[in-house]
């Protein structure tokens, strides 16, 4: 995104000015930018371009070539400058820096140290006699905050140190993740805004005084002043340790000397590929000159020195809005929600989805649909939603409700761990499965839908719908609550469910994006369950209402269903032919027992327009509560009966409908259908009309 970005005319130098400097007033007070860092880097590198070539239009209040951009300030003056570093970002850039600083010394350099740039706020912390005496905020690099308040709380910041020296240790305060989560459960509990991401956290947190809460952060030392100038970096780091100051020496992507520019790169691909599992951020790896007096002899500008270099990495927060909340029930039972954003590319990918971990985790961080949130991805970690940027809330806001049952199988949830969880567990989607199946628009098994079925996967006797097909009456006998009677009406309802028509029987397999109607169209077209299985996903495409996309998604899905569906076939299920009708097959797919009425020539897939029939060429939608004959029929046996008419049913009034059945309370459909002119009947007219059809 950097190297794309248009050079700026002098118009737009103007505003993006304006707009960095807003970014980074909001970003170094309590760290409520909306723009993502790369994006704010992109602007500072093309306000840059302007001014190289625009020397004399330079804006005194521009956020180059000064430290925190200029937006930050104190009153406590810094005993020497606290600089901040250039930035590389690719490997090209890094060699040629390297290349840059051999020049400026001479020689090559004496080597180099490697570390993490973490991704907080940089402090110095001042000691006398070996005690912690002031703490102070980086600011504009002249002068800081004193924030020696908040010292208490950071930990790796020792009160006394090991040794009775005056010295000044300078570093980043950061949060861990840990840290953050706890921050925020700890604030939401006080009634408090949660911070939106980690770096965000640190500096609301070390201004803010007399709170009624106490959270923790963590320092990583790394730069002193007053201790032996002689020393290297990497001694530097080891003397800060000894003192009792923690560094990134304690961490996975501990600093290393390195003796070359290309051993240094790989140190920083190591420390890259890293990022992912540290417990805290960096946004970057941080390369220096390590030896004293390489250090002294390159110097350093107003705003960075130019013995080291940061090479920044990918961004990895993104603001979004977060869209919904869906909760899926894993295959243990873990009912997990997942966040619907407004999709975000992050380091190059588009991030749709974001895992919010649990219900806890969503109290925790007060979210809101609706909510513009900080996303965070790194690597392949599934991204993740960090907080609301609570500020930017509009009061269209909307809470996220919790479900009450699980909503696979609709029985009771397990609340008490932080991750939910389905009563059933690992049977959750046995059952959900064979309720489902056995539901009045599938199989119409009556006595299955309830406790029977959860019954009848614990005691292992059905793991699948397949399985009901084989079950013997000594099994059912067996069971607790199960005499005779009952068991000689389940074994006959499902005796009958055996010569259920294909569409229901594929309507009952559950595949994903196929519900009653699609269903209807899918057996509609194959004719057959082995041709449907048979089908690719051409074929399936060529079905009204099926997409490209979801046509994938079902054949994928019936590679998976194969061994159910044949053991199906094995029982004779699904194979009665009694398709209601049967528009053209183009597919060429229909094998054993296919279409066996109309036969009508339907292009472009499926719809009924040449089935023969009353309703032949009819585009009917059903609304309202049936009476009369219609009374007692399921909305999906009534869009049957019209297909078995010759008629297409569908859901919604379009200009393509051309007959509204309208029962009582219609509503907005009759309404709709009066305004567009389309004939309105009763049920009971419609009755009359398909008689011959209603048996
Ligand atoms: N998103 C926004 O709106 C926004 C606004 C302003 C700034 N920013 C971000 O901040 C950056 C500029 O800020 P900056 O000047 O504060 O600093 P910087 O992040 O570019 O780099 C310098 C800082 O890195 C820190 N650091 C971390 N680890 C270090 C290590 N091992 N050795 C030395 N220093 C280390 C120090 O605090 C130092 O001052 C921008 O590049 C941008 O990414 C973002
Ligand atoms: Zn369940």
């Amino acid at each position: 995104m950097i190297e794309t970005t248009a050079p700026l005319s002098s118009a737009q130098y103007g505003d993006a000015v304006a707009a960095a400097v807003q970014a980074a007033a909001a970003y170094y007070s309590d760290g409520s930018t909306t723009l993502g860092d790369d994006e704010y880097d992109a602007l500072v590198k093309a306000i840059e371009a302007y001014e190289t070539l625009h020397p004399d239009e330079v804006l005194p209040h521009s956020p180059t070539g000064k430290v925190a951009g200029g937006a930050a300030t104190g009153d406590v003056p810094h005993s020497v400058p606290m600089l901040s570093l250039d930035n590389v970002f690719s490997a090209e850039e890094l060699a040629d820096w390297a290349t840059n600083l051999e020049r400026r010394l001479g020689r090559p350099a004496a080597g180099f140290c490697v570390e993490p740039k973490l991704d907080g706020l940089a402090v110095a912390a001042r000691y006398t006699a070996g005690r912690l005496a002031r703490l102070i905020t980086r600011g504009d690099g002249l002068a800081g905050e004193d924030i020696t308040h908040a010292a208490e709380a950071v930990l790796g910041l020792p009160e006394l140190l090991g040794e009775s020296i005056d010295v000044e240790i300078r570093g980043e305060v950061l949060f861990t993740q840990a840290q953050f989560d706890h921050a925020n459960e700890t604030r939401t509990a006080h009634g408090a805004a949660p911070f939106a991401n980690p770096r965000n956290a640190v500096a609301g947190t070390l201004r803010a005084k007399d709170r009624p809460y106490r959270v923790e952060s963590t320092f990583f030392g790394y730069d002193a002043v007053g201790l032996p100038a002689e020393l290297s970096h990497t001694a530097l780091l080891e003397r800060l340790a000894e003192l009792g100051a923690n560094t990134a020496r304690s961490t996975a992507a501990h600093p290393r000397h390195c003796a070359t520019v290309e051993e240094a790169q790989q140190r920083v691909q190591e420390i890259a590929d890293l990022r992912v599992e540290l417990p805290f951020g960096i946004d970057g790896v941080v390369v220096k000159a390590d030896a004293a007096a390489d250090q002294e002899l390159a110097g350093a500008g107003s705003r960075a020195p130019r013995w080291a270099v940061a090479r920044k990495l990918p961004a990895v927060h993104k603001v979004t809005r977060l869209l919904g909340v869906e909760w899926n029930v894993g295959r243990t039972g873990i009912i997990a929600p997942r966040g619907v954003l407004e999709p975000v590319v992050i380091d190059g990918v588009t991030v749709t989805y974001a895992t919010l971990h649990n219900p806890a985790d969503i109290t925790r961080r007060d979210l809101m649909i609706g909510d513009r949130v900080f996303v965070y991805r790194a690597g392949d970690v599934i991204p993740r939603v960090e907080a609301p940027l609570v500020d930017e809330r509009t009061g269209a806001e909307q809470p996220i409700t919790f479900p009450e049952v699980c909503p696979r199988c609709g029985d009771a949830i397990d609340t008490g761990e932080q991750r939910w969880r389905c009563v059933r567990g690992r049977n959750c989607q046995a059952v959900a499965g064979i309720r489902y199946a056995v539901g009045r628009d599938q199989l119409d098994i009556e006595g299955l839908g309830g406790t029977r079925a959860v019954q009848l996967v614990e005691a292992g006797l059905v793991t699948d719908l397949a399985d009901l097909f084989t079950l013997t009456r000594e099994q059912l006998l067996a069971l607790d609550r199960m005499g005779e009677t009952s068991t000689d009406n389940l074994l006959a309802a499902i005796e009958t469910a055996r010569a259920q028509p294909l569409n229901r029987v594929f309507c009952a397999l559950g595949v994903r994006g196929t519900g009653r109607s699609m269903s209807r169209r899918i057996a509609a077209h194959f004719g057959s369950m082995a041709a449907i299985r048979a089908a690719d996903a051409e074929a399936l495409a060529q079905v009204d209402g099926i997409g490209a996309e979801k046509a994938r998604v079902i054949v994928a899905e019936l590679v998976e269903l194969a061994p159910l569906i044949d053991r199906l076939l094995a029982q004779e299920v699904g194979t009665a032919v009694t398709v209601p009708t049967a528009p053209a097959v183009a597919t060429g797919a229909a094998a054993d027992g296919g279409p066996t009425e109309g036969g009508g020539s339907a292009e472009g897939g499926g719809s009924a327009e040449g089935g023969s029939g009353p309703l032949a060429g009819e585009a009917v939608v059903v609304t309202g509560s049936m009476t009369g004959r219609l009374a007692e029929l399921s909305r999906n046996e009534v869009n049957e009966l019209i297909e078995r008419a010759g008629g297409k049913a569908s859901g919604s009034v379009s200009k393509r409908t051309t007959l509204l059945v309208a029962g009582e309370k219609a509503g907005s459909k009759r309404a709709k259908a009066e305004e567009l002119g389309i004939r309105i009947l009763t049920p009971e007219e419609f009755a009359e009309l398909v008689a011959d059809q209603l048996g």
